[in-house]
Formats: C-alpha cells, structure tokens, sequence
C-alpha cells in the first residue's frame, strides 16, 4: 500500500485555487447531455467521479469534446430523454453523484441499463429512491440485494404523478427526481418524508435545473411541484464554481496555522452549501473576510463548538479534525448518514481520531472530540474515503506530522489535493 509521511509544517501562508465542483460537475454534464443546444462547461472538475459520469454518458450514445485538460467539456446535448438501442452496463465507481442521477433519467429513458459500482456503492442505499421512481411507474429492479446497487433498469416512459420519497438519508434521492420529473410525461408532485437531510444540496439541484431552462415549484422543501413534458434548453456556457469542499481543508488549515491563506474559486456568491464552513470556522475563532471570487482566512486561537452539522455533510468532517487543535470540546450532531457515505465515517472518523491522541464520543448521529495536550503521530486509514485523508492531512501542522495511508484516494474528488496543499506549507 502507497504511503505518504507529511512531515511537521511550521507555517501555512499563501494563496490556492480550489478545482471545479462535483456537485455542479455531475449535475450540469447530465442536463447538458438532456438539453436542447450545445453546452460549453468551464473549470469542470478533472477526477474519478466526473469520469464515471463522462463514460456513462458516452455509453449513452452523448457526444462530447473534452479538452486535453479536462476541465472543459462541449456536449452536444439529446433535447430528451436518452435512447439506446443495445443493453448497457454503466459502472459509476463510488459516486453517488452518478448512480443516483442517472437511475433516475435513465429509468424515464428508452433502452435497458445496468448499474453497478464499487463493492461500497453495493453498501450504498438506494431503495428510497427506487421506491419513489417506481410510484410514478418506473421499472427497476436489484440484482442482489433489496434497496441497493446495482441495478436492472428498463427505461419508458413515466407518468409522474403524485410521488412520496424519504428524504431522511441522502438529499441526492430527491435531486434525482427533480432533475427527471420535467422528462416525465405528466406533471408531478415530489413530497418529502421524513426530515429532508443535507438540505443545502437541493439549492444546487434547483440552480442548476434554472439554468438550464427549467422551474420548479418549491413549497419550503415540504413539497416540489415540477411541469412535465419539458425539454430541458443549454444555456449555451456553464462555468462551474469552485468545490466549496475541498475548499474547507484550506481554510481549516489557514486557520490552525495561518498566516493567511487565501482560497480562489469560491467566495461571497457561492451556491453551494458546504460554504458555510468558512462560518463553522469562525464560531471556532479563526477571522474570515469574504470576497466575490475568494475567502481569506487568518489563524487565531480556535476553540471547540458545539454545532448541528447537517447542513454541511462533507465540509463537517473538516470540523473534526480541525477540533484536534481547538481549546476544549467539540460536538457535532446530526450527521447520522455520515455512515452511509464513501465508508461510515462516523466510526472511521472515531477510530483515526484515538489514534492520534483524541478523546472520542460517538454515538448513533453525532460525534464528541476533546483533543490530547499533545498529539501523536499515526499511520492514518483512509477507508478508500477522500475526504479521510484530506481532513487529516491536517495532522501535519502538528509536531508530530501524520502518514497517510492509500493517499490516492483523494483521486474522488481532489487527484492533486496533496501538492496544492504544499504550496501552502512552510517548513523553517
Ligand atoms: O447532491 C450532491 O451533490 C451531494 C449531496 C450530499 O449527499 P447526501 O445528500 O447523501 O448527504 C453530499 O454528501 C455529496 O457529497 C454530494
Ligand atoms: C459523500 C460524498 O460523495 P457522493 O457524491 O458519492 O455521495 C462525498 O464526496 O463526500
């Protein structure tokens, strides 16, 4: 197994420019390949993810120039659902951005379609949603095991109608639906069961469908009425923002160590919700000032906070590592489907955590850090989860330096995480 040893950095300072958004990345490749028009994406986010939306998309029969950067994409969009004449078998990785999304468009598109994953994605849950396509008249079945990937779709189309989905475990059952329902022959009305999680996602979804041409009726997230028979429309140009996610390991390591660390391609306007860490971070100490394009972020001493993290699923696991060198305790609640993400970073999280030094309460939804007076230095697991060696690659600021076990799995989401966070650290 790779390994990466980050020795102590004495210094964070500088300025770093933060890849593309998967969020935005995966849900504007899919409108574009439903939409009427030719779009030009910009600053697409380059990684394991975007490329399982990208293959999947070509097995679909979507044609697409991808620049020799990859951050550039021109699809020549379907103006419908899709059509495919053979049976396909689209592998998605791990990305819940890809598997959920596309179940969805393809359960209303025609052909016959497989889709598998990773052996977590088959751990990864998927029944709500399935449950809620097949209310408005959706043909899906599991392959192995109930409620889960992969899948055997056979495509048609739907009549929508009224449909109920538990909104309790991942927000992207509900952003799968909304983004199929103007495709759906009639017109339909999405009601959410249960508490609606990781809210702030759904603003993407409802941004990203606007700019591509079509409305939705939001009823405070209680209820979405969407229009059938649409044709989704190209806006022509797509630039897709920062990733407000990656952005946090910057701004946490700014404010542990900083110095001043400026972080470029999120800022004042950004749509997506796990910005509002730069917030957490403040409830922390660290000061933050807020341009349109850039968040700048100066260290100070932090202390623990006690915060309901549901609004920020992934920049959250940020805060806990960021807690290691915080005065007192840190709590954070509500983050139950943390379990059900790329590993149960819930237990992963407590784990690595007492590995170095931690005092560690984890419950069913919540998680309590009290960080050692002195932290040690560990082989920290990754879990094949991106954000468990970004969020502690944080462990460098301290004396005793962290290694990284399986540092490529940041490959998700973040392929060159590690270098753009050397371009920050100092060593005297
Ligand atoms: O819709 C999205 O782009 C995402 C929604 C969130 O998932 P959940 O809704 O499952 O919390 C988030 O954790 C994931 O990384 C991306
Ligand atoms: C939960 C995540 O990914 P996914 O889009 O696969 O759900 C994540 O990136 O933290």
């Amino acid at each position: 197994m790779e390994q990466l040893t980050l020795d102590p950095i004495d210094r964070i300072d500088g300025e770093v420019n933060v890849p593309g958004s998967k969020s935005l990345s995966n849900r504007a490749l899919l409108l574009a390949a439903l939409a009427k028009g030719t779009t030009e994406l910009t600053n697409l986010l380059d990684s394991d993810d975007i490329r399982h939306m990208l293959n999947a998309l070509s097995a679909l029969g979507v044609e697409y120039q991808l620049s020799a950067c990859k951050t550039r994409c021109t699809v020549t969009g379907n103006g419908a659902a899709f059509n495919v004449a053979e049976p396909q078998t689209l592998f998605l990785g791990n990305a819940g951005t890809a598997m959920r999304p596309l179940c969805a468009a393809l359960a209303c598109s025609q052909g016959r379609f497989t889709l598998t994953g990773e052996p977590r994605m088959e751990e990864r849950p998927i029944g709500a949603l399935v449950d809620a396509l097949r209310q408005a008249g959706a043909h899906i079945d599991y392959q192995k095991n109930d409620g889960y990937p992969p899948l055997d779709i056979q495509g048609g189309a739907l009549k929508g109608g009224d449909i109920s989905v538990d909104g309790s475990v991942s927000s992207q059952f509900l952003t799968a639906l909304l983004m199929a329902a103007p495709l759906f022959d009639g017109d339909s009305a999405i009601r959410i069961v249960g508490e609606l999680v990781s809210k702030p996602y759904i603003d993407i979804t409802l941004h990203t469908m606007k700019a591509f041409g079509v409305e939705v009726q939001n009823d405070d997230y209680q209820v979405f009425h969407v229009r059938g028979g649409q044709t989704y429309r190209s806006p022509g140009q797509f630039m897709v923002e920062g990733d407000a996610s990656s952005a946090s390991y910057f701004l946490a390591a700014g404010a542990i160590k900083g110095g001043r660390v400026k972080v470029t391609g999120v800022g004042k306007a950004c749509i997506q919700g796990d910005i509002r860490f730069a917030d957490a971070l403040e409830a922390m100490g660290a000061k933050i000032t807020w341009f349109d394009d850039a968040i700048v972020v100066e260290g100070a001493p932090l202390h623990g906070i006690d915060m309901d993290m549901n609004h920020i699923p992934d920049a959250a696991m940020t805060i806990a590592t960021t807690a290691l060198f915080a005065k007192g305790t840190t709590r954070m609640t509500n983050i139950y489907n943390w379990r059900v993400k790329e590993t149960d970073r819930l237990a992963a999280m407590a784990c690595e955590l007492r590995k170095v030094g931690a005092t560690v309460e984890e419950g069913h939804d919540y998680i309590v850090v009290e960080p050692p007076v002195t932290l040690r230095h560990a082989d920290i697991d990754t879990y094949n989860d991106h954000r468990m060696a970004m969020c502690f690659s944080l462990l460098a600021l301290a004396p005793c330096g962290v290694t990284i076990n399986d540092p490529g799995c940041t490959a998700k989401t973040f392929p060159d995480y590690f270098e753009r966070f050397a371009t920050l650290s100092h060593r005297v």
